[in-house]
């Protein structure tokens, strides 16, 4: 390290007030020019071992032994720093380091100079040896800092136990070191300075870290101040350890760092005099909501609420803040522009060191995305996509709160069941847009017929339910659901086209018909069946004898089902006549059910059923097939011009790929498309009269014949009448019921008639009586199919009628 700069400005070095050299712990001695030692103090004596008369009068060389030959005292000089062996009494030359400085500094008028004469280390006194002669040595030593007494080349004069401590080392060892090794390399240029600058300008102060021998580092604030041991100008001063605030200090100002570049918001509040007033928000804080610290600094927080919203949050955390404890809650609040934000807020109090709250931070999450998505996914899991209605889950929730609302004596409510009763046939006619449209509007319309705290809910297909919670009366409830069906019936417009869904609604009351979420689903939607199996489009309440019914209906069903798979069914042919020549020119496929456990069961029990659940699809084409296997077997047997006709439900028409499934089981039996005949009632034909015609025409293209069953029954316009490619007209035979009387006989004259206009066969069915023979065959109907000639029969049995040549007489 350089050396220490000495001072050689008289006008700086200053002296002050010459001490007396007897308190000095150091051993001191005053010379005059020639080198004759004219005073000394008892610390000198102490250290040499010569009483007073051994020193006084003589010459410093007879003490001293230099390195080398110097000038000791000039007074151009101001101090000199040497180095040598003190001669002691004992006979000991004791390495010594000398410092020399005139005492005044005159340098014209050379007077006496001053001789500090410091063992070097390993011969020094302990420290308390030089302090003890001091006057004020017991206050130093128990100073609560680092006290020391450094001269003009940097080194210790003075110090105390609590240097010693700091820098892990002996107290000989100290005098010797130059006080700059003390400290870390960045910093000793800084302690220089510093120490020159209280020998200049009488003072300084500083911060300096010192580093142990063993490598404990001190953080010191240094204050330092100019004296003079004597004639010695040196420099004294006091470190305090300042670590503990230094940690602290730096903690803090990572915390504070931290809290201004954090991306959370944070404020500050302070909670004196029972207010809590910001003090600090942070950079994230003024971004989030707008405003800066200067603006709101003093406000109480509250200022950014959102009046009459969370109001439990709020109490949740001014209940916090009363008690003073930490607290979450997640609130909306006001932006400054106006604009309202989810605040996931955290709030905690700040204790000070006697234990009081002082302060609150709280810190301030936007979560207003988070919490929109959360909503979107709440409502997602909650409601029906395509409608907006709440779906099955959000549902069973609302009833399960209106039941258990029930059970603690509230005046109960009612679940119906919608089904639309057209829906499949728009859905399979139009496509599934237009069924998609079908569906938003009908629950529009269901919307918009019942109260707000009302649901209404669609559970997938056309299945839509409305809860309706504290009606007041079950007379109430009807009328509305009346309305609804109305509503629901109302023409949908759709492209230039009305649609008409239609609704069976099933009802069932709660508490009355169940008290579970379960059992009142399965009674509103076993009442909904019911209302099916009555026809469609009406509203039926659920009741105990419904249930049994609907219960007979559904295990019907299922039998059903299994008797299709297990081959139950079997066809029964009832021949039909021609009118002019008594032959038999067709026959009449009729479906029957063999069950293993009901017996022989007609298609009017159950094609209904298989209608509704689709059953009727599989079943029949069944009917075609097997119609088409007794074709084949006849035209076999050599039988000529033979037509067999089947029934088809509206349901079998609606099929995609019906017409080409048709094809391929013509094409498989080997039948000339003209020997079967397709029979569609009028109802169907009229429920839409365009898909109709459009899938008659392509039925029409394969060559297959079609006849209009049950004609009179369902006020077929005429126009359509004329356009659909039918070739035969069957007379409903309800219109045979009594041809002796007026009324039925005027229809079915007018029928046959309108048929031969058409260029269309006629043909008669549940012909019973000679009568009705005798009256058709005057009206010139061309066939008739029933009792009176035939039931039907088993295919052997129509077989061997045909092959016969039987002829009815006409
Ligand atoms: N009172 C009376 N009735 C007579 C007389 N002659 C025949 N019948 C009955 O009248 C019904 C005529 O069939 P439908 O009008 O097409 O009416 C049929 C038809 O709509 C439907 N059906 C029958 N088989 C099938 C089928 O394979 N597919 C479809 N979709 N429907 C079928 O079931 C209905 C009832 O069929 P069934 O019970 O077999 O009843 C048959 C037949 O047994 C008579 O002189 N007097």
């Amino acid at each position: 390290m350089p050396a220490w700069p000495t001072i050689r400005s008289a006008g700086s070095a200053r002296l002050e007030t010459p001490m007396s050299l007897a308190p000095l712990p150091l051993a001191v001695l005053v010379a005059d020019a020639a080198g004759t030692v004219v005073s000394w103090n008892k610390a000198f004596e102490k250290l040499a071992g010569f009483g007073a008369e051994a020193v006084r009068g003589r010459d410093l060389a007879g003490f001293v032994e230099f390195d080398e030959t110097v000038t000791l005292f000039s007074p151009s000089v101001a101090q000199a720093n040497l180095a040598g062996r003190l001669l002691c009494a004992d006979g000991r030359r004791l390495p010594v380091r000398l410092t020399v400085a005139p005492q005044s500094l005159d340098t014209e008028e050379p007077g006496k100079y001053s001789v500090i004469v410091l063992p070097l280390a390993g011969h020094a006194a302990p420290r308390n040896a030089l302090l003890q002669d001091f006057p004020v040595a017991e206050l130093i030593e128990n100073l609560p800092c680092v006290f020391y007494v450094i001269d003009q080349s940097g080194h210790l004069l003075l110090w105390n136990r609590q240097l010693e401590q700091v820098l892990e080392r002996p107290g000989e060892e100290l005098p010797s070191t130059d006080v700059g090794t003390f400290f870390d390399e960045h910093e000793r240029a800084l302690v220089r300075d510093k120490i020159l600058a209280a020998f200049e300008q009488g003072s300084s102060s500083h911060e300096a870290e010192f580093v142990g021998k063993h490598g404990k580092r001190t953080t010191c604030l240094f204050n330092c101040a100019r004296t003079r041991l004597g004639n010695v100008p040196c420099v004294f001063g006091t470190g305090l350890d300042i670590s503990a605030r230094k940690k602290t200090e730096q903690g803090l100002r990572v915390s504070e760092r931290a809290m201004f570049s954090s991306v959370n918001a944070i404020i500050i509040t302070c909670c004196a005099h029972g207010k809590n007033l910001i003090e600090y928000v942070n950079p994230a804080f003024e971004q989030m909501t707008g405003y800066t610290l200067a603006e709101i600094k003093g406000r109480d927080p509250r200022f950014m609420r959102l009046e009459g919203c969370d109001m439990h949050e709020h109490a949740r955390i001014r209940a916090a803040l009363h008690t003073k404890s930490s607290v979450h809650a997640v609130l909306r609040n006001i932006r400054k522009s106006g604009e309202i934000f989810w605040n996931d807020l955290r709030i905690d109090p700040v204790i000070n060191i006697d234990g009081n709250v002082t302060h609150f931070v709280a810190v301030l999450n936007d979560v207003t995305q988070s919490r929109q998505y959360e909503r979107r996914l709440h409502h997602m899991a909650h409601h029906d996509a395509l409608t907006g209605l709440a779906n099955r889950t959000l549902l069973q929730e609302r009833l399960k709160q209106a039941l258990e609302a029930t059970a603690r004596g509230g005046p109960g409510g009612a679940l119906a069941f919608v089904d639309l009763d057209n829906f499949k046939h728009i859905n399979d006619t139009f496509g599934h847009d237009a069924g998609d449209a079908v569906l938003r509007e009908i629950a529009g319309r269901l919307r918009v017929g019942v109260r707000e705290h009302d649901t209404v809910a669609r559970l997938g297909g056309d299945e839509f339910v409305l809860l309706i919670v504290e009606p007041p009366g079950e007379t109430v409830v009807a009328d509305l659901l009346e309305r609804l069906r109305h509503s629901v019936d109302r023409p949908i417009l759709l492209d230039g086209r009305e649609l008409i869904a239609g609704g069976s609604f099933g009802v069932a009351m709660f508490p009355r018909d169940g008290d579970t979420v379960d059992r009142i689903m399965r009674a509103a939607d076993a009442a909904m069946y019911h209302a099916k199996t009555m026809g469609k489009n009406n509203v039926q309440f659920y009741s105990e004898d419904l249930s049994r019914v609907v219960h007979q209906h559904l295990l019907l069903e299922a039998s059903l089902n299994r008797a299709i798979r297990n081959r139950e069914m079997a066809l029964g042919y009832q021949p039909k006549v021609d009118l002019r020549t008594g032959r038999i020119v067709g026959a009449e496929a009729l479906v029957r059910w063999h069950s293993p456990e009901r017996g022989v069961v007609g298609p009017d029990q159950f094609i209904p059923i298989a209608e509704q659940t689709g059953l009727i699809v599989p079943l029949g084409d069944w009917v075609i097939a097997e119609a088409c296997n007794t074709l084949r077997a006849l035209t076999a047997q050599g039988v000529e011009d033979f037509v067999i006709s089947v029934n088809l439900s509206a349901r079998q028409l609606r099929q995609r790929r019906f017409v080409e499934h048709l094809e391929a089981t013509l094409r498989e039996y080997s039948i000339l498309p003209n020997a079967l005949e397709l029979e569609v009632t009028e109802s169907q034909l009229m429920d839409n009269p365009a898909a109709a015609l459009e899938v008659l025409a392509r039925l029409k293209s394969l060559g297959v014949r079609l006849s209009i069953d049950d004609f009179g029954t369902g006020y077929s316009s005429l126009s359509y009448l004329q356009k659909f490619p039918v070739d035969v007209i069957k007379i409903d035979r309800s219109f045979l019921g009594d041809v002796a009387g007026d009324g039925n006989a005027v229809i079915a004259r007018t029928i046959i008639a309108l048929g031969h206009n058409l260029k269309l066969e006629v043909i008669a069915e549940g012909v019973e009586t000679q009568e009705q023979l005798a009256f058709l065959r005057d009206h010139e109907c061309d066939q008739m199919q029933g009792y009176y000639f035939s039931p039907a029969l088993p295919p052997e049995r129509l077989s061997s009628m045909v092959c016969s040549g039987v002829r009815m007489a006409v």
